[in-house]
This record gives C-alpha cells, sequence and structure tokens, in this order.
C-alpha cells in the first residue's frame, strides 16, 4: 500500500506505529521499501554520514537534491520526506517557500522537513498553505548545535520541557502533519504525543511516540557513531569489512577472477590469438 498524509494520519488513529528510516541512494531506498517501511527521511545528517562532515551545517540544497531525488526512484510504497538544510528557511518566508517548492519539483518527495518551533510558524503556515506536508523537528535539533555547544538533550528541566511542549503545539497550529522528538526525555515526549493530534516521530525520545526515526548507517553498525538510541539491529559493517579482507585477498593470491566470472564463451582460438602480429 503506498503511504499517504492520509493512510500515516489514519495509522495514528488506529494505534498502529509508524516506521522511519533516513536513507540517501536508490539502492538502499529499494531495500526500504520491500520491507515495509513506511517512510524515508532524506536527512541532512548526510554531511555526516555521506560526506563525513562532523555535522549538518555544509549541505546544500542542491545535495539534498541530488540525493532526495535518487531515494524517490528507488521507492513505491514508501513515503520520502527531504530536510530543508541549515540557512535554507530561516532567512525569510520567501526563502523557504522557494526552496521547499524547489525540494518538491525536482526530486518528486512528498513533503519537506524543517528544524524548529514557535520560530518558524511563519514559515510552515506558508509551506503548507501551497499544498507542501511539513514535517516540524524539534528537542535536539542539530543544524543548532553551535547555540546548544554540542549534540546535548534538548527538554532537561521544567522551563526547557515548557518550551518543548509549547513548540509541539505551535508546529501543530501553524500546520505540520508532524514533528520529530529527538533527544525528548521520555515522559515528556509521551505528553506530548498524548496532547497532540499530528504525528510524533520519536529519535531518542519515547517508544510512546507514534513513530520511530532512525539513522539507516547507525542501526546497522556502518557508521562509527553510537548515541544511546542508536540500535544495532545487525553488524553490516563488520560484514562489510570481512567481504572487503576477503576481496583484496582474493585478488592480490589470483583466486579472483575466477572462469564463471570471465567472458570465456567469447574468446578467440589460441591459434588465431597466437597468429596475430599487430605492430604500432
Ligand atoms: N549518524 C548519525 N546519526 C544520527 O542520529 C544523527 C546524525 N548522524 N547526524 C545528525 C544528528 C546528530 N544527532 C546526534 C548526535 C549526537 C548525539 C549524542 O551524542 N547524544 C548523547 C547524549 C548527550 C547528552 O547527554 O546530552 C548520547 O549519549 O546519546 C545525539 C544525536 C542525531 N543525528
Ligand atoms: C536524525 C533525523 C531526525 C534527521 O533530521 C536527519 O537524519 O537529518
Ligand atoms: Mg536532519
Amino acid at each position: 500500500m503506498k503511504n499517504t498524509v492520509a493512510t500515516l494520519a489514519a495509522m495514528k488513529r488506529n494505534g498502529e506505529k509508524i516506521s522511519q528510516l533516513t536513507c540517501y541512494d536508490y539502492s538502499t531506498a529499494k531495500l526500504i521499501d520491500a520491507a515495509g517501511i513506511n517512510m524515508i527521511l532524506v536527512g541532512d545528517s548526510l554531511g555526516m554520514t555521506m560526506q563525513g562532515y562532523k555535522d549538518t551545517l555544509p549541505v546544500t540544497v542542491d545535495e539534498m537534491i541530488v540525493y532526495g531525488r535518487s531515494v524517490v526512484r528507488g521507492c513505491k510504497e514508501t513515503f520520502v520526506v527531504v530536510d530543508m538544510p541549515f540557512m535554507s528557511y530561516q532567512i525569510s518566508i520567501e526563502q523557504a517557500m522557494q526552496n521547499a517548492g524547489r525540494i518538491m519539483k525536482e526530486t518528486g518527495a512528498s513533503a519537506v522537513k524543517l528544524e524548529g518551533g514557535k520560530e518558524v510558524c511563519p514559515q510552515i503556515r506558508a509551506i503548507t498553505a501551497a499544498g507542501i506536508p511539513v514535517v516540524a523537528h524539534i528537542g535536539m535539533t542539530p543544524q543548532s548545535v553551535n547555540a546548544f555547544g554540542g549534540f546535548t538533550v534538548q527538554g532537561k528541566g521544567e522551563a526547557n520541557a515548557r518550551r518543548v511542549l509549547e513548540d509541539a503545539l505551535a508546529v501543530q497550529e501553524a500546520g505540520a502533519f508532524a514533528v520529530t522528538l529527538e533527544c525528548v526525555p521520555p515522559k515528556l515526549s509521551a505528553l506530548i504525543t498524548k496532547k497532540l493530534d499530528i504525528i510524533t516521530i520519536g529519535i531518542g525520545a519515547s517508544p510512546e511516540c507514534d513513530a520511530q526515526v532512525l539513522v539507516w548507517q547507525d542501526m546497522l553498525g556502518i557508521s562509527d557513531f553510537k548515541p544511546k538510541f542508536a540500535k544495532h539491529f545487525a553488524e553490516v559493517g563488520e560484514t562489510m569489512r570481512e567481504a572487503f579482507r576477503a576481496y583484496d585477498g582474493e585478488v592480490k593470491s589470483g583466486v579472483f577472477p575466477a572462469s564463471e566470472h570471465t567472458f570465456v564463451k567469447s574468446d578467440c582460438t589460441e591459434e588465431f590469438l597466437a597468429s596475430l602480429d599487430v605492430e604500432y
């Protein structure tokens, strides 16, 4: 079944959990789509996982579009959300709409996501008014890493908890159809999930959230990144390292390629090859 804003909202109403993974390429998108994952996030975390930056700030709209359209081509049923990168929506409503429009037109995604609470509600209102579904993202918003002084848990203490709840209510009121709660403590994110009609998507949050998201390299043990929430569902990184070592060994020992990996049937006879006498 194709996932849409309507089917996802119905899942929340029926108390069914929603799965989301990040993804940045076509081959992985096909695997995620075939597994029945409801949503993909083409996250600006690609600046770290795919490009090796220390944070997400250098990522551009053009880059999000290249990765985003690759993922969309791999999805038949999964709902694709693309992150708006740092400084592509903060400057003005006009800038936010222009970039959200470009992302939708040039990737074929079904929604955009942007970080922030009350301060980005004018942008959320304008983008949704243009018919573009918006996912908000509150709590630990990685594009503010320099303001936070690190990727640290937000919503600690009563004043911060109140602010996170107010942000959640504000983005819902502004028209977001879902909100990501990143590193928001469990009781607070459970309360937000109860209070909101829109979908809450947890990462390092509560199992009570309507949806959960993880970075795909983290859940497969491929990244060197191990925050508390990054459960490994397989050790694919170790499997890859072993396969690379095996390949290296077989190339160097001459075991690979074997005759079944070569085009034996298309070959010329040895007599003919011996008769070749070509000069430059
Ligand atoms: N590979 C990857 N996975 C992610 O989940 C992810 C990214 N990259 N890049 C963008 C953001 C950054 N994120 C982060 C980064 C670090 C922590 C972290 O180290 N958290 C500490 C808690 C710190 C505290 O106690 O305040 C932890 O121990 O989990 C969490 C989320 C989540 N996102
Ligand atoms: C970690 C998730 C929520 C994200 O925003 C990203 O992958 O960029
Ligand atoms: Mg992001």
